[in-house]
């Protein structure tokens, strides 16, 4: 092949990163909506509202009825039996949001309605008293705080600013009917309150962008290999084996189970590019395969660096004739790449490509064993090819 028609990679070519949409400020890219979070960091962030509504649910449900007692030192006797229904209506809520939580593991959506629960209860009790005893307001110590509390604990939870948003608008509208019912809306009162809800509001939706930021770049660091960007093996085999679960599922159920092909990736005597031109060539070229990879699959496959020049590929609803066609476009595509070397020189490479499709029934430690073995056939028959059968 000639050398003007290889295909130069330049390494800060962008492609468009599910994590980093172009269009968006980057330091909102992650924190304003979950649209660009992997189901495995919604996963991860499922589990920390989680623990944290069960913690904030049990103080919530323990306070309700025992701040009766300071009813009953600050509240004029006549209020206090009915704020104390109140209460228990409110507790009965909370049990509910406890039980939700509790039993919602690695749900999001759940868990963000149950966290939606959890911040709305007290708001609306607080609206029903108002709507109720809105007259007696003055006489109701520390409940006008409620909207205010409620704002600032949503500073605990790592919301995306949409969420927190969405919350904290709905307890600005209770604080709003509120100002109204009781006639301080245009008072000076009126717009202390407001102000003051707001500001906190403002320092809640910062809490959360730095919670949802630090979540993303720990679960990054854990989940990605820093050189290529790809999935790491560990992520790749947890994220694998879900899938492997849903689709025994499906099995179960009786259903047409939809095919999951496996592709194992290990470049051509990478020692020798290391050896001739150096380590640092060498990471090039495992940037610009990965960066073939990705060009070249969809963005609901799994790409992983497996080992040191080792990837693999997991494509979801990929049959193996797809598969194989797959492989052919990876392999041409490396033989058409090139990396410049320091000297100037045109660094090639080739992969050696290993295919199959996991089995019915089968463990998926077997069907990797299975396209590790058609690898180093591969690698056996010759290199810069792929083998999609056990050879006999
Ligand atoms: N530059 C670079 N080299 C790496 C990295 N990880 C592993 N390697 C090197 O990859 C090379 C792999 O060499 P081998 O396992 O002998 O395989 P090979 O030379 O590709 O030969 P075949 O696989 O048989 O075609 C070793 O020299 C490793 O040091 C990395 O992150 N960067």
């Amino acid at each position: 092949m000639q050398n003007s028609e290889r295909r130069r990679f330049n390494l800060g070519i962008k492609w468009e990163n599910p994590w980093h949409p172009s269009w968006l400020p980057a330091s909102l890219r992650d924190t304003l909506s979950n649209r660009y979070h992997s189901r495995d960091f919604n996963f991860a962030r499922s589990e920390y509202l989680r623990t944290r509504v069960l913690f904030v649910g049990m103080a919530f449900t323990l306070l309700a009825p025992l701040w009766i007692l300071v009813d009953y030192l600050l509240l004029p006797l006549e209020l206090v039996a009915e704020v104390a229904l109140g209460r228990f209506a409110l507790m009965l809520v909370l049990f509910g949001v406890l039980y939700s939580a509790w039993k919602n593991e690695n749900h999001l959506n759940r868990m963000r309605n149950t966290l939606a629960a959890l911040l709305l209860a007290p708001a609306v009790f607080y609206a029903a008293l108002v709507l109720t005893h809105g007259g007696q307001m003055s006489s109701l110590v520390g409940y006008s705080f409620i909207p205010l509390l409620v704002v600032a604990f949503l500073s605990v939870f790592p919301l995306t600013i949409i969420e927190s948003l969405g919350i904290g608008l709905l307890v600005l509208l209770v604080q709003l009917l509120a100002l109204s019912i009781t006639g301080q809306m245009k008072t000076a009162y009126g717009w202390q309150d407001l102000w003051l809800l707001v500001t906190i509001l403002g320092i809640s939706l910062w809490a959360n962008h730095s919670q949802v930021s630090t979540l993303m770049r720990l679960y990054r660091q854990a989940s990605m290999d820093s050189l290529t960007g790809l999935l790491n093996r560990g992520i790749l085999l947890q994220q694998l084996n879900e899938l492997c679960r849903q689709r025994d599922a499906q099995i179960e159920e009786g259903e047409e189970p939809s095919p999951i092909c496996l592709l194992m990736f290990d470049l051509d005597r990478f020692k020798k590019i290391n050896d001739t031109y150096g380590h640092s060539v060498g990471d090039q070229v495992l940037q610009v395969f990965a960066q073939i990879l990705r060009s070249e699959l969809r963005k609901n496959d799994l790409i992983a660096r497996y080992g040191g020049e080792e990837f693999m590929a997991a494509l979801p609803g990929t049959g193996k004739a797809d598969a194989r066609n797959i492989a052919e476009r990876i392999r041409l595509q490396c033989e058409k790449s090139t990396v410049i070397a320091h000297d100037g020189e045109q660094v090639t490479f080739t992969t050696s490509i290993g295919i199959t499709q996991v089995r019915d029934n089968e463990s998926l430690d077997a069907a990797l064993l299975r396209v590790d073995n058609r690898l180093y056939a591969a690698k056996n028959q010759g290199r810069n090819r792929y083998i999609d059968a056990d050879l006999s």
